[in-house]
Parts: structure tokens; C-alpha cells; sequence
């Protein structure tokens, strides 16, 4: 269960849309994530609205009897916000902040405003404000203009309540601020990279919350922070770790999530330059985790939007510790065994046996199996390390197992 702290949380509705090719199942489990999102920005979920449909209503999302239903329940029971399971068009949010009179949030919404809340550097903060600007622009024309006070809270962070009022041109003349900002950084960036000299370069990435900073924590004796909740890190840390005496940099970067607003890839472009600039990716996955497959197509997809899926990439299945099938009835007959009740074992004769040496499972937390992941590890870079430097081969013998 979610941990709940004594702040009252805003209490929120969500609502979601289950088309055709998708199950009851898969829904839930969208809703499911989208609570995890609000409980990360700092909401309550109250209830949660599902409606089947074709495609979303492009009026209301939903239809708009359904919206009735959400009204009611709306004002019957003081909800603060509803949020929409999907980004919302300009018109949409419009129709329907007038027809639920309360804050109207999307996906997208929430995503930026959880990385607003997290965004520790100046340099996080300007990546983030930028992608709230190019998000705001187009929906700048009447936006809540019908609501008397915004009280703020989840959403309502950065450039929003300030600039609603005014001209569009000042959120582009910001848009522009900002990105100049960005470029100077950029460039001071490009350069620490480039003085980093001769390392092979390894990269973590994966879905959020899968466990990334925990490994990297295990693996460098650093402490960057970990914590069960969505996007925990916003900035990439690097650290130069050691297996036998081959010295290799190692970035932990920014989670993916399905559905990742563009703004946000477009503006953690930088941020993502370290993936982009990785001689090898290391992809976690949390195999704990119910839908862990679509978390890897998520991952894959956006690698590819950011020219990455053809690099070498080891896959690291973590939380093993709490990895546990459905049970399944052997005597059963009518039961017919599905993913959710495959032990480990049967998992790795899956699509898992075909990437063979590159899939390793391990529990960052427990500490398990991290010898022979270091070892692959060290193979790999090593590999990497002799075609680049092949004079230097010598300076790094075979690694020898350590004692744990
Ligand atoms: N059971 C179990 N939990 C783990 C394991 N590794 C990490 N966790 C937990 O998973 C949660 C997320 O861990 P993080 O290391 O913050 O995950 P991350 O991938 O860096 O997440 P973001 O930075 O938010 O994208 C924390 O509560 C960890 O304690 C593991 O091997 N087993
Ligand atoms: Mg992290």
C-alpha cells in the first residue's frame, strides 16, 4: 500500500477511457499508474471513472453523460481536481473545466508538475519550466478564465496562474529565455562530458521507480536518492565505478514512463544526451511488476525517439526478492496458465532465453546476483575499453571474483 502523510492531500477523481483493444485488465492497471502519479504529486484519489468507448470523445474526452455522473460526484463530495488519463486538447479542457467546475488536470499535466515539484537544480528547474511553457502556449486562450481564484496546488506550479492573463507573446519571449539558458548550460555540459576522456560510458535507464539509483547506489558506494515514488531523479549523476581495475563511468538518469510528454523529451534533450552519448545502455527492469513487458516496450520506444535502440544493451531484470507468480493449479483443467503464473524459472525459457548472456537477474536491494552482474558488466566494457584503447589492454587483467 501507499504510504499516506499527514498533509491533507488534494482529493481527486480520475477518469480514463478504455477503447476497444485494450481489456478491463490493462485499464486498471493505467488507472492504477495514474493514482501513483497523483499520490506522487500530492492527491488523493477519491474514485476512479472508466468509460468504454472507440476513441476518445474530441469534445469532452468522455461523453458528456458520463461527465454528468462526474459532476455529481463531484460536488456531492468535495473533489478538488479531476484528472484525465491522457492528454487533453486545448478545446477539451476547455469544455470540460466548464461543464465540472472544478480543476481540470491530464496526464501530462501531472507528469510536469511532478517534475516541477522534484527539479533541484536551476538547471533541472529551467528544463522543466520550458516544457510547462510549450505545454501552456497553445492552451493559453481562455484557460480557467471561468474560475474566479485558482488555490493553487497540484498543476498550478510554475509559469501557469502568472502568465494566463497575459499575452502569449510573453510565454514565448520566456520560451526563448529559457532555451538561450539552456543552450549555455548545454554547452558547459558538452564540454564536462568531453573532459571525462578516455572511460567507456555506461548508462542506466528504464522505467520510473524500477530501481536505476538503488543500483547505482550498490555498484558506485554512492548515495543518490532513492525513494518509492515516481521520477525520484530528475538530474543525471555520474559516477566513475571500479570492477577488478577497469575504471568506467556510470550515469543514472531521469525514469521513463509511458506516454512521456514531448515537451518533457524535448527539453531534457541535454539530459538525455548522456543515454544518447553511452558506449553501453544498462535497461532495468522491475520484473516485479505486473506489466514489466510493456514498461520494456515503453523504455524501448522512447530510446528509439532519442536515436538510442541499437546500442549494446545488457538487460538487468531487478527485484527478484519480490517477484512472486500468480499460483497455478496443475490439476486444474479448465485453468489455462498465463505470464502472471510463470515462476522465474519459466520466465527465463521465454523471449528472455533468446538475449541469452544479455539478460541478467538480480535484486539491487538484497543484494543478489550482483557478482555475476558485475561480471557481465565488466566483460562488456571491457570489450568496448580494447577495441578503443587497444594499447591499454594491458593495464586491466581478467576480472577475478570477489569475495561478497
Ligand atoms: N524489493 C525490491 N525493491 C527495490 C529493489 N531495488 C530498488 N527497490 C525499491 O524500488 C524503489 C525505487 O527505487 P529507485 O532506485 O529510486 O528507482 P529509480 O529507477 O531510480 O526511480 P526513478 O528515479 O524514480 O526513475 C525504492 O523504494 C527502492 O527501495 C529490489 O531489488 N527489490
Ligand atoms: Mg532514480
Amino acid at each position: 500500500m501507499l504510504e499516506k502523510t499527514d498533509i491533507k492531500l488534494e482529493r481527486a477523481v480520475l477518469i480514463g477511457v478504455i477503447t476497444k483493444d485494450q481489456d478491463e485488465l490493462q485499464a486498471r492497471e493505467y488507472l492504477d499508474e495514474l493514482e501513483f502519479l497523483t499520490f506522487t504529486a500530492g492527491g488523493e484519489v477519491v474514485k476512479r471513472f472508466k468509460q468504454k468507448m472507440e476513441a476518445p470523445h474530441p469534445k469532452t474526452f468522455i461523453g458528456t453523460g458520463k461527465l454528468q455522473e462526474v459532476l455529481n460526484f463531484i460536488k456531492e463530495n468535495e473533489i478538488d481536481t479531476a484528472i484525465f488519463d491522457d492528454e487533453l486538447s486545448a478545446a477539451q479542457e476547455r469544455n470540460i473545466s466548464k461543464i465540472l467546475e472544478c480543476k481540470v488536470l491530464d496526464r501530462t499535466n501531472l507528469i510536469l508538475d511532478i517534475f516541477a515539484q522534484r527539479a533541484q537544480t536551476s538547471y533541472a528547474r529551467t528544463q522543466v519550466e520550458l516544457a510547462q511553457c510549450e505545454y501552456l502556449l497553445p492552451r493559453l486562450k481562455g484557460m480557467w478564465t471561468h474560475l474566479e481564484r485558482q488555490r493553487g496546488g497540484i498543476g498550478m506550479r510554475g509559469p501557469g496562474e502568472r502568465e494566463i492573463e497575459t499575452d502569449r507573446r510573453i510565454v514565448r519571449d520566456r520560451i526563448t529565455l529559457l532555451k538561450d539558458k539552456l543552450k549555455v548550460i548545454d554547452k558547459q555540459q558538452a564540454i564536462q562530458r568531453g573532459n571525462r576522456g578516455h572511460l567507456v560510458r555506461v548508462a542506466l535507464v528504464g522505467y520510473t521507480n524500477v530501481g536505476k539509483s538503488t543500483l547505482m547506489n550498490v555498484i558506485s558506494n554512492s548515495e543518490v536518492f532513492v525513494e518509492d515514488k515516481l521520477f525520484a531523479t530528475l538530474d543525471t549523476t555520474v559516477r566513475k565505478v571500479v570492477i577488478g581495475n577497469l575504471p568506467f563511468l556510470v550515469s543514472d538518469t531521469v525514469g521513463f514512463i509511458r506516454k512521456l510528454p514531448t515537451q518533457l523529451i524535448e527539453s531534457f534533450k541535454s539530459t538525455l544526451d548522456e543515454v544518447r552519448e553511452a558506449d553501453l545502455l544498462l535497461h532495468v527492469v522491475d520484473i516485479s511488476h505486473h506489466n514489466f513487458e510493456e514498461q520494456i516496450a515503453s523504455v524501448r520506444k522512447i530510446l528509439n525517439e532519442i536515436d538510442s535502440g541499437q546500442k549494446p544493451t545488457i538487460m538487468v531484470f531487478n527485484k527478484i526478492d519480490a517477484y512472486e507468480p500468480v499460483p497455478f493449479d496443475e490439476d486444474d483443467l479448465i485453468a489455462v496458465k498465463t505470464k502472471d503464473n510463470y515462476t522465474l524459472e519459466e520466465w527465463k525459457k521465454t523471449w528472455m532465453n533468446k538475449i541469452g548472456d544479455d539478460a541478467i537477474f538480480i535484486s539491487a536491494l538484497n543484494k543478489e546476483n550482483l557478482e555475476s552482474f558485475k561480471h557481465r558488466v565488466y566483460d562488456e566494457v571491457r570489450d568496448i575499453h580494447v577495441t578503443r584503447f587497444p594499447y591499454n589492454d594491458f593495464l586491466y587483467p581478467d576480472y577475478i571474483e570477489e569475495e561478497e
